[in-house]
């Protein structure tokens, strides 16, 4: 997961391929409150792994459940079978909305039947998102909730005993969010052991497919609610959790909106297919699909899986009342810069009470990339976009907000467009782990930009320069990709010498450099069978490396496996020949230089802390002889490139020559004039 300050997105001009998505965050938010409240255990398959999921998974840990994870990722969820097994507990809910208004319901229910006192907080914007609707509804009824901070948001308290009266219906607004009515269809079945309970809603009830995933949901833990319209919910007597045993989540179709849009953006050649949702879904967010076959996608879809192409370029605005579809619907304004005719987003009041304002969030970020919008209470008009500006989008800890402006990457596609593409900065990505941690790694799976428009920084250096440290530390820093090219020299210096080649056999070498059957697997070389990691760093590997290196067949032999390392995001590249010879058209080309009493210290200091003994007089001679070696081979000698920023890091820390590194690449880099 990219847990960085930014993430630049260069040009991206095409998409194809499979991506398989992950679990629905309202199937399995609910899946695991209803396993928790049942008896027994629920096996579930697929879940969602991400931050929503998370908090619901500790508030069920912290009541009592009991959660077991299988060697093959599945989990068990043992239920607390309607009865607290703990009377207090403080539960944090971060900005999960599908675990703070069902975990309100259900624990003021069972705080009023059984005792006990709980908190439910979150972070400062779950604070602002409203919650009164849902209180005033259980208060009615007989629960003590005290809102902790402000009235009617949470944090809150749920305590009890107190006398419950369900002789009335229970009444809840639906205007605001469905998932007030959601939590009490969840929760209420707890306390219609004797009399069945009713539900009214008040007003006009917004986002009702989300109310047909907990309809569905709870029929599969054994309660069938009668439903009259969408006005008139009724829990039957005697309803009671039963755990189906096994439950399978399937993907979520507001995460298929962004590869929908993918696909009708950038799927010229083969369809783009997404796998987890299909014609098959519970959730109501598959409608997407119809939206974007109105703007033009092609769609093909069976039950669990879509497959989209483009369809009508450019784009066709639409206007649509995107009340069923709230979340995915934000995919659609982006997908408006790409049309022929302004697109109108309506009914959508309920986007300005979720992670963010989500109206004034767009409209804002839309502007900054150059677009005409217009917006009003509860609705969004979008303008095509001819003339793009590059843009650092503010995400606002809105997962929705960076992944759809992801999309805002394919800007060189515009039909008839007179600018360059311009590159998109994605601030404080790592949002999207709220339901989607990989997100940003599955659309790099599948998206493909021209090679020349993948940034790259070059590291060269000479031997013990702290090259690999720098390259590790830039490359965390921006989220790219990380190419140790002397790692590439060494092993093949390792297969030449296993294979009992002569190395002075510049051919013979070439020949096994071509087919080195390396693999990484966690933080491990193999090269073949045989994990190789260790014998990697020796200092007789390093010589092997410098010997095998000076023959051009073998660097030759080499190049293309090097070039294949330019890959989304963006690489930085550490050897010794990076910014000469691989990649001269790199727009910043770092040459790391130390003293070699320096560098003989930092690797006397590496190899003492390994436990393995040397003399730092030796490791200056050694290091000294190989410097010669390098700088003096006529194949790609160990040089600056002419237009190298040199950097000697003798009196420098990691940190601060990272931080000159990234102070360089925000110069050089594409949002140079950005800052
Ligand atoms: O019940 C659910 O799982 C959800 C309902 C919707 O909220 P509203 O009913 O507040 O629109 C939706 O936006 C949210 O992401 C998930
Ligand atoms: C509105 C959303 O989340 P929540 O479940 O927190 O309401 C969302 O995921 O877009």
């Amino acid at each position: 997961m990219y847990k960085i300050p930014f993430l630049d997105l260069p040009p991206l001009r095409s998409a194809a391929g499979t991506v398989r998505l992950p679990g629905s965050k309202s199937i399995s938010n609910r899946v695991l409150l209803l396993a928790g409240l049942s008896e027994g255990t629920t096996e579930v398959h697929d879940l969602l792994d991400s931050d929503d999921t998370a908090v619901m998974l500790d508030s069920l840990k912290a009541l009592g459940c009991r959660l077991e994870t299988s060697d093959h990722g599945v989990l068990q969820v043992t239920g607390i079978g309607g009865q607290l097994k703990v009377d207090a507990a403080q539960l944090f809910l971060g900005n999960a909305g599908t675990a703070m208004r069902p975990l309100t319901a259900a624990l003021a229910l069972l705080a009023a039947t059984q005792g006990g006192s709980f908190e439910l907080s979150g972070v400062a914007r779950m604070h602002e998102r409203p919650i009164g609707d849902l209180v005033d509804a259980l208060r009615a009824r007989g629960c003590q909730i005290e809102c902790l901070g402000q009235e009617g948001y949470p944090p809150l308290r749920l305590s009890g005993p107190s006398a419950l009266d369900f002789s009335a219906p229970v009444q809840v607004r639906g205007d605001v969010s469905s998932q007030f009515l959601t939590a009490l269809l969840l929760a209420l079945p707890l306390v219609a052991q004797q009399q069945p309970i009713v539900i009214e809603v008040l007003g006009e009830l917004i986002s009702k497919p989300y109310i047909h995933i907990t309809l569905e949901l709870l029929k599969r833990f054994g309660i069938a609610v009668e439903r009259e319209g969408w006005q008139r919910f009724t829990i039957p007597a005697g309803s009671r959790y039963r755990s189906p045993g096994a439950v399978h989540v399937e993907g979520d179709a507001s995460s298929a909106s962004y590869f929908v849009a993918l696909g009708a953006l950038a799927a010229t050649e083969a369809p783009l297919r997404i796998e987890g949702v299909g014609s098959a879904s519970l959730q109501g967010d598959v409608r997407f699909v119809e939206a974007a076959q109105a703007m033009g996608a092609r769609v093909e879809a069976g039950p669990n899986w879509l497959e989209v192409r483009r369809g009508s370029w450019p784009l066709r605005g639409i206007e649509l009342d995107c009340n069923h579809i709230p979340d995915a619907a934000m995919t659609l304004a982006v997908m408006a810069l790409y049309a022929d005719s302004p697109t109108t987003l309506r009914n959508i009041a309920s986007w300005r009470v979720k992670e963010t304002d989500r109206i004034a969030a767009m409209a804002t970020e839309l502007r900054k990339l150059g677009a005409t919008v217009e917006e009003g209470p509860d609705w969004l008009r979008v303008q095509p976009l001819q003339s793009w500006q590059a843009a650092a989008i503010h995400t606002y800890d809105d997962h929705r907000v960076a992944m759809c402006f992801s999309l805002a990457a394919f800007n060189g596609l515009v039909v008839g467009k007179t600018t360059p593409s311009v590159p998109v900065r994605i601030l404080e990505p790592h949002c999207v782990a709220k339901t989607f941690p990989d997100y940003f790694e599955t659309l790099f799976s599948v998206a493909k930009a021209r090679s020349k428009d993948i940034p790259v920084i070059c590291i060269d250096g000479p031997t013990a320069s702290g090259k690999g440290t720098l390259a590790d530390e830039v490359a965390q820093a921006l989220g790219y990709v990380v190419l140790d090219s002397g790692m590439l020299y060494r092993a093949s210096g390792l297969a030449a010498q296993r294979a009992g080649a002569d190395l002075d056999d510049g051919q013979a070498v070439a020949a096994i450099a071509a087919r080195l059957d390396l693999h990484f697997s966690r933080g491990r070389v193999l090269l073949g069978d045989d994990d190789i990691t260790d014998a990697l760093r020796l200092e007789t590997t390093g010589l092997l490396a410098s010997k095998v290196a000076a023959h051009s067949e073998v660097r030759h032999a080499l190049h293309q496996l090097q070039l294949d390392y330019r890959r989304l995001p963006g690489l930085v590249a550490d050897g010794r020949d990076m910014g000469t010879a691989i990649f001269p058209d790199a727009p910043l080309k770092v040459f790391l230089t130390a003293s070699a009493a320096t560098r003989a210290e930092r690797r006397y200091k590496q190899l003492i802390s390994k436990g393995i003994s040397a003399s730092i007089a030796g490791l200056r001679q050694d290091l000294e002889a190989r410097d010669l070696q390098d700088k003096s081979r006529k194949a790609s000698p160990l040089a600056p490139a002419a237009d190298a920023r040199e950097l000697d890091n003798s009196a420098l820390s990691i940190e601060e020559s990272k931080d000159l590194v990234l102070d360089w690449w925000a110069q050089a880099g594409s949002f140079a004039d950005q800052r």
